[in-house]
């Protein structure tokens, strides 16, 4: 597995086919940089561990990449998505479904499984029911949920483990057909089987999908990725001069 540093000199060139490209990333708040300088890319259906302590700003490294950073909070640098820059705060539609960030948390509303499923997918794209329906089920197959749920679409979301709801989570980003997922500690809050059957889901994308995967986890990391990026804590209170 490679590992790459972030406070590499940028090159300003992007590796052909990168999904996603990062440069000298920064996130400040007011005069104080939280985060960063970031500096990586996403190579087309790689599996990249995004690791570093506590703090480091893993999390806040993936909201500024789908452009959903906290109030408050600004970003600095180049975040590009398939070769075209992503602007700070421009509520970009097309980013919606291209990025798709999954939280750590499993986000799960009060409707049916369908319901949940079909949420994002129903408002972003235009499809005819049988359509979104296909996408669905092919997403919840990736996600390796279609087996346990395949039979009762239909009942409450909430009737699930919590190892379901991550991967109906997952199965919400995937139905999206997103350029890059981004998975934030998608095991930490689960028992050892849920993890072992998210991570099983997780390890049918490689290859396949692009995925970015905060874990802080190394054994995890090892098994699921291709390479690491490493962040370490911003070390001064001050943005960069080149940030300035
Ligand atoms: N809304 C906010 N306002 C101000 N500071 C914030 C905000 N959100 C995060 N931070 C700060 O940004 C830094 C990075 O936080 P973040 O949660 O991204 O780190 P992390 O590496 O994901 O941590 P952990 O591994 O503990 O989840 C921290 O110093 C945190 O206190």
């Amino acid at each position: 597995m490679d590992d790459v540093t972030t406070d590499a000199t940028t090159t300003g060139k992007t590796v052909d086919g990168a999904v996603i490209a990062v440069r000298d990333l920064q996130i400040l708040d007011g005069a104080k940089r939280l985060v960063g300088p970031v500096t990586f890319e996403l190579a087309a259906g790689s599996t990249t561990g995004l690791c570093g302590p506590s703090g480091a700003g893993k999390s806040t490294v993936l909201r500024a990449l789908v452009d959903l950073l906290p109030h408050g909070l600004r970003r600095q640098g180049e975040v590009e998505v398939l070769g075209r820059p992503v602007r700070h705060g421009k509520g970009d539609a097309d980013l919606r479904s291209t990025v798709v960030l999954v939280p750590q948390t499993p986000v799960v509303f009060g409707g049916s499984i369908l319901d949940n499923a079909l949420f994002g997918l129903r408002h972003l794209v235009r499809a005819s029911r049988a359509e979104l329906h296909d996408r669905v089920e092919q997403a919840l197959r990736e996600a390796g949920l279609w087996n346990e749920v395949g039979d009762r679409l239909d009942t409450p979301a909430q009737t699930l483990s919590n190892g379901q709801r991550q991967r109906l989570c997952l199965a919400r980003a995937l139905a999206l057909e997103p350029a890059a997922l981004l998975l934030d500690e998608p095991t930490s809050a689960l028992d050892e089987r849920s993890r072992d059957t998210v991570e099983e889901s997780v390890a049918a994308l490689r290859g396949g999908r692009t995925v970015l995967l905060v874990s802080h986890d190394p054994a995890q990391v090892e098994r699921l990725c291709d390479r690491t990026v490493r962040i370490d804590l911003a070390n001064t209170c001050e943005p960069s001069a080149a940030a300035v």
